[in-house]
């Protein structure tokens, strides 16, 4: 199954729309949208209460029906292209921020303190 296809199952006939060209302009955003590919997207697209507007917009994306006892019952794993690697370091300079800070704050108040204090 190609990837940004969405596929809605009505009795045994599955509903294909391909998303890709509107990915961009989806008012729900892309992930969503990408979420529910490449499955049966009926209950998330209507668990949204899309209007009629959406539905009739539907139709623009659709490619065909295809029967679903040609689809193999288990899905294969595919990973994801890139493997989910984030980069750590900026949360971990706040984590330490967060913790220098409020030291910092009462190292001056002390300081200020210390050398304001009348002798
Ligand atoms: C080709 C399929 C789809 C079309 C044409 C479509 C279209 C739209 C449109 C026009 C809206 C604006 C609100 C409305 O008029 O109902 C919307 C909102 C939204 N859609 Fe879709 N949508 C599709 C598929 C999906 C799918 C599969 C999901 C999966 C969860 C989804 C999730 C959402 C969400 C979360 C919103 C925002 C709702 C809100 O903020 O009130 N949509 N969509």
């Amino acid at each position: 199954m190609p990837n940004d296809q969405l596929y809605a199952w009505l009795g045994h006939l599955i509903s294909v729309y391909d998303v890709t060209p509107f990915m961009d302009d989806h008012p729900g955003g892309d992930e969503v949208l990408l979420s529910a590919t490449r499955k049966d997207a009926t209950n998330d697209f209507e668990d949204v209460g899309h209007s009629d507007t959406a539905r009739e917009m539907m139709e623009k994306y659709y490619i065909g029906e295809i029967d679903a006892s040609t689809v193999p019952l288990k899905r294969t794993y595919i990973p994801p292209q890139q493997p989910y690697n984030p980069d750590k370091t900026l949360e971990f300079l706040i984590k330490i921020l967060q913790f220098l800070v409020p030291l910092m704050i009462l190292g001056l108040a002390f300081a200020v303190r210390y050398y304001t204090k009348e002798k």
